[in-house]
């Protein structure tokens, strides 16, 4: 027993992990997505733009942070949706809604920006901490018409 316990996996329970925090932008009734350059194994997977919170740094002001930084635009959470979601045994991930007024982004780290409507959410292949929070993301979008 004891050896089944020495090499069990150390997980940090969720709520002590580093907190990631990513942006839901929607614009024209589209979710934007972001295409990763790196590390290797996540370059040409998707997500939300956004980023790790600094310790002590207040998450919304890290996703304002990171918008600024990762795409050059300026903007304000409106609010938070409600899962948290492990990403591998040591961060997790929380999602907010954001407005972005002027909407000229200069994309930094990012080699492709795509704008997804309700119907084509699944159309990208996410970072899977993001799939959890597709369904509610497209709950938020308008329906088009068929
Ligand atoms: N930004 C972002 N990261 C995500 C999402 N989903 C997800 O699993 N991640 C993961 C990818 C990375 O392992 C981690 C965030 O790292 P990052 O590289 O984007 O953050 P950062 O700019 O603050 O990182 P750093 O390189 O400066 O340390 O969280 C998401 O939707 N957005």
């Amino acid at each position: 027993m004891v050896g089944a316990v020495a090499h069990a996996p150390i997980l940090a329970p969720v709520g002590e992990r580093r907190l990631v925090v990513g942006a839901a932008v929607v614009r024209g009734g589209r979710l934007l997505a972001c295409r990763r350059t790196r590390p290797p194994e996540a370059a040409g997977r998707w997500e939300l733009p956004g980023g790790k919170v600094e310790p002590d740094e207040d998450p919304a002001a890290a996703l304002v942070r990171e918008l600024a930084e990762e795409l050059g635009v300026d903007a304000v959470v409106t609010g938070w949706l409600d899962a948290t979601v492990p990403i591998r045994e040591t961060h997790e991930l929380r999602v907010a809604t954001v407005t972005v007024e002027h909407w000229t982004p200069r994309p930094a780290e990012h080699d492709r920006l795509r704008w997804l409507a309700a119907d084509e959410l699944d159309d990208v292949d996410w970072l899977e901490p993001d799939r959890p929070f597709l369904a509610e993301l497209r709950d938020r979008l308008p329906v088009r018409p068929s």
